[in-house]
């Protein structure tokens, strides 16, 4: 193929330099355009063959005279394509110059030209398109001639070589037919229309080869009517390398965007030069590190090091460069402005074709907000979040690897389990704030105190573990000690001092068990052994205790069976009004019919119903059964039936919700129910009880208070909660009669009760004496097997029918004579005695015992007592002391051979005995005595009645 050659077109009308520079390339030349006379000048270095200058205006000096000198001096050809002016006749004179007028078509240019360029003629003749087809073989386009429907009539050499074709093949073929299908529409509706139209025109297309491959072309078509009917002429010009390069360098852009937008840092650094200097960095490198290019291109990476150059990692990184690997480390590196972060880093070599590195790449971010979170989790999954101490998970690890190390080592492991006494009081009294201000404290104590390879754990709670590797058990005594000791001190939180005592179990490895699961069992049996026993104690496991953990086990299952089972009755026992004799209440008793040990009183289950938790279910069985018991009686008795809530039930958040599905379930007004809570279950969850207890009483509950005088019997809390009764324990009521002590309780509690306007309820009521004394106190209600032992409902209801209602009837005969009690273990002195009086018309009342003589006390009003000292059961001095604690208006008279002044000063002081007189007697001075007595009594009486 010939040179092209090159020609240098230059017009100041863009039509004309664009429509000539069109039908130039079609003419197979090379073309440089210029619109200006300053930019042909610049393009005059090009090695020119021709210059063609168009649209010159009447400037002063012609444009082409502009160019004669070069023209001249290389000789170049000049064609003028003169449109309505006059071509320059200075350059006309020149040899090589021409003119053609514009606009002129595609042969008169190529003749023009031809014969200015080597005198020769492209094409020659221009009457037919086909006699430059030579000419045209010659282009590296493809050219082809088309009807004006697109019907291929003459195709060029690079055209047949272009689209694969054979010799002559592509004659008569549809140009669109090697077009994508998408574009062959457009060509035919639009590109064809528009260039016969226009003349010409040009566009980016492409075609199919005959093997499939489709090349990207620029397109120029030309109409050329003298021609028809092949009148258009095609020139496309390969364009698929200026596509490669154009997407290359698209791609060069869109990869240098990510690069720049990535929210990773990227580093590349030159691997040839020793010094391995940072070439590239994106803006993330900068975000992390604060370091620009300008402080980052040319140094070596190691600048985020600083001087942290002994991190193990460096060196497998180092290792991971040298053998042209990939690598991924976690190092420590550092800010601009120092700080230090965690960087992790995935480093890679570039290779060239030899297999050498020529640039590593490291991409890389900052991770240790990462690495602060991973810390933060795996220390929430050991450690306690509050104390900051192992939780239960790490604790049992360490107790695992302690084990492990005693067998292997024949050395012990303990493990210690504290719990801190009344910590719940704390919590409950001065708020969860100050328990937690307190435990933590206590964490630091014992933290204070602990030894290298001691673990101490909080368990949750307020129960705290420590692990420990031993000697002997006795260390561990020793630890326990020192904990104990640790914990005296008293803590000081704000203004408030609390004294904390710590309850501790302690088991051993291996003696107590092979694994963590069973060691901390049993130090949680030795632990549940103090509190049982008064707490502030330490205990070591021992075998005894764990028959009890595993009896408490057997209990719950037994007693989930019983529940499946409905082995459980309920059993009532009636509340009397003393006053009216009237049925006021019931109260619900649970029994478990045992299918071979018979029936069995809940004092041998509840207590392991508690502990165990099954008290829950078990409580639940009873509310309903008894609202459903007291829906009955509300139609036929009108009585409300008392229910037992223990501690573990009332603890429950959703108790009142409980209690209100019982009442619905039976369809029981709150009205007809009451609930018994002892003291305790109350203190020990203050706050939520005061919601639980108003909640109830707005349900209509009433509420009793059970065992009261046992454990705190404070007013204080008696106030704040909204009870309507009070019920003295059975321990009281017992030995009322008997045991001035008890006697005072309960006289103190009836007292209280009233001033607080509560009703009071004396349980365990079985004797008349005791029925009595209540009476005489005041007490309004009563509760015992006097009058009925807990009976099955069936049972109940045949008792009420049964009992006639009677009002209670004081039996003590409200004596209008004197009346006296004589009190002696000889029953001779006694008859003496009881002989001497009847003729004083004496009511006289004699007892062999102090206990008995206690008895007719509580049933008969007795003005004077005599009493002999030596008695078997109890002395004289001790009774007559019971009495004037019991009925302090009697006056007591001591008869005795017992002379020993000690005792008798004794038994006058605590006795407050009236008067002293010694066997044997002389019987008109004891007639003498004892009318004085009874003066003396009436005078008392007298005055204390005149005194109201
Ligand atoms: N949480 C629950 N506790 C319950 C339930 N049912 C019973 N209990 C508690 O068990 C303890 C023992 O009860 P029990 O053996 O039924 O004894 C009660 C009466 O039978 C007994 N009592 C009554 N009068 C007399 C008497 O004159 N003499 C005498 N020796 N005993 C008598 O007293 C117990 C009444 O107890 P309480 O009024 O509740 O204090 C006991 O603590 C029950 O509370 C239950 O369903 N849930």
């Amino acid at each position: 193929m010939a040179n092209i050659a090159t020609i240098l077109n230059i017009c100041s009308d863009p039509v004309q330099l664009q429509q000539s520079s069109q039908l130039l390339n079609l003419g197979g030349y090379k073309v440089l355009t210029a619109a200006s006379n300053e930019k042909a000048l610049q393009l005059c270095h090009h090695a020119i063959d021709a210059i063609i200058i168009g649209g010159l205006s009447n400037t002063k000096i012609p444009l082409c005279c502009t160019f004669q000198s070069k023209l001249n001096t290389q000789n170049i050809p000049l064609l003028l394509l003169h449109q309505k002016h006059q071509p320059c006749p200075l350059c006309l004179a020149h040899s090589r110059t021409a003119a053609l007028s514009w606009p002129c078509d595609l042969a008169s240019l190529m003749d023009a030209l031809g014969q200015l360029i080597n005198q020769q003629t492209p094409a020659a003749e221009h009457t037919s398109l086909p006699r430059q087809a030579a000419f045209f073989d010659q282009s590296n386009d493809l050219i082809c001639t088309l009807s004006a429907k697109g019907q291929l009539d003459y195709l060029n050499q690079a055209g047949y070589k272009l689209l694969g074709l054979k010799p002559n093949e592509a004659s008569g073929k549809m140009l669109s037919d090697f077009m994508p299908p998408d574009a062959q529409a457009a060509f035919n509706e639009s590109t064809l229309p528009q260039t016969l139209k226009n003349g010409i025109y040009s566009q980016e297309s492409s075609l199919f080869d005959a093997f499939g491959n489709q090349h990207p072309l620029w397109q120029t078509l030309i109409n050329q009517p003298e021609y028809s009917p092949f009148n258009i002429i095609l020139r496309a010009r390969d364009i698929s390398h200026q596509k490669h390069t154009e997407h290359e360098l698209q791609q060069q852009k869109l990869f240098h965007a990510a690069l720049e937008a990535l929210s990773l840092a990227v580093m590349i650094s030159d691997s040839k030069d020793k010094n391995h200097p940072v070439v590239y960095i994106n803006q993330a490198f900068s975000a992390i590190t604060g370091y620009s290019a300008k402080d980052v291109l040319g140094q070596n990476g190691r600048i985020l090091l600083r001087n942290k150059l002994d991190q193990p990692e460096l060196e497998i990184l180092r290792r991971t460069l040298r053998n042209r690997a990939c690598g991924h480390f976690v190092l420590e590196c550092f800010r601009k402005d120092g700080a230090r972060y965690a960087n992790e880093v995935f480093v890679s070599p570039l290779l060239d074709q030899q297999g050498e590195a020529t640039h590593y790449i490291s991409i890389f971010h900052d991770v240790s907000e990462r690495q602060r979170q991973e810390l933060q989790l795996a220390q929430l999954a050991t450690h306690d979040p509050l104390t900051g101490l192992a939780n239960r998970a790490l604790l049992n690890d360490r107790l695992a690897r302690a084990i492990t190390h005693s067998q292997r080592y024949n050395s012990i492991a303990a493990i210690l389990l504290i719990d801190l006494d009344r910590f719940k009081k704390v919590n409950d009294s001065l708020g969860h704030a100050i328990g937690d201000i307190l435990l933590k404290l206590v964490a630091s104590r014992l933290e204070s105190m602990m030894r290298a390879g001691d673990t101490i754990a909080r368990m949750g709670g307020d129960e705290f573990a420590i692990v420990s590797e031993l000697v002997n058990q006795e260390d561990a005594a020793t630890v326990a000690r020192k904990v104990q000791q640790m914990l005296s001190t008293p803590f000081h939180i704000g203004k408030t001092e609390l004294f904390i005592t710590p309850s501790i179990g302690i088991s051993f490895a291996p003696m107590d068990g092979a694994n963590a699961d069973s060691l901390l069992r049993r130090a949680d049996v030795a632990l549940y052994q103090v509190k049982e026993n008064g707490r502030n104690h330490f205990r070591f496991f021992s075998p005894e205790m764990n028959q009890r953990a595993s009896h408490i086990l057997e209990m719950e299952s037994a007693l989930r069976n019983a529940l499946q089972n409905k082995e459980f009755q309920l059993y009532y026992q009636p509340q009397i009004d003393l006053y009216s004799g009237e049925l006021i209440g019931a109260e619900a008793l649970i029994r478990w019919q045992h299918p071979e040990m018979g029936q069995i009183q809940p004092s041998q289950f509840i207590p392991f119903a508690e502990e165990s938790g099954i008290i829950i279910p078990i409580g639940e069985w009873v509310l309903n059964e008894a609202c459903i018991q007291a829906k009955k009686w509300q139609e036929q008795l009108s009585i409300p039936v008392t229910v037992n809530l223990s501690a573990l039930q009332f603890r429950q958040e959703n108790i009142v919700a409980i209690i209100t599905k019982a009442l619905n379930n039976a369809n029981l007004e709150g009205k007809w129910l009451e609930l018994e809570l002892t003291e305790s279950v109350v203190v020990q969850n203050l706050d939520a009880a005061i919601i639980y207890l108003k909640q109830l009483k707005q349900l209509g509950i009433s509420l009793a208070m059970d065992d009261f005088g046992t454990g705190y019997s404070s007013l204080g809390y008696l106030k704040q909660f909204p009870f309507n009764t009070l019920k003295i324990d059975r321990s009281f009521i017992q030995n009322v009669t008997t045991e001035p002590n008890d006697a005072l309780i309960a006289i103190a509690i009836i007292s209280m009760a009233h001033s607080l306007r509560l009703n009071v309820v004396a349980e365990g009521v079985e004797t008349e004496s005791q029925l009595n004394f209540l009476h005489r106190q005041n007490c309004d209600l009563i509760q015992g097997y006097y009058y009925s032992k807990p009976l099955p409902a069936d049972e109940f209801d045949t008792f009420i029918a049964n009992v006639k209602k009677q009002p209670f009837k004081n039996k003590i005969r409200e004596q209008n004579s004197r009346t006296l009690l004589i009190v002696d273990d000889e029953p001779d002195i006694l008859n003496a005695l009881k002989r001497l009086f009847r003729r004083s018309g004496y009511q006289i009342f004699t007892s062999t015992s102090a206990l008995d003589a206690l008895e007719l006390l509580a049933l008969n009003s007795i003005h004077v007592i005599i009493s002999d000292q030596r008695m078997p059961q109890m002395h004289g001095s001790e009774f007559l002391r019971r009495v004037r604690e019991l009925y302090p208006d009697t006056v007591r008279i001591m008869l005795t051979g017992y002379t020993e002044l000690n005792a008798l000063t004794n038994a006058i002081n605590s006795a407050g005995i009236y008067k002293f007189i010694t066997k044997p007697w002389e019987d008109e001075d004891l007639l003498e005595e004892v009318r004085h007595a009874f003066a003396y009594y009436e005078q008392t009486i007298k005055h204390k009645q005149g005194s109201f």
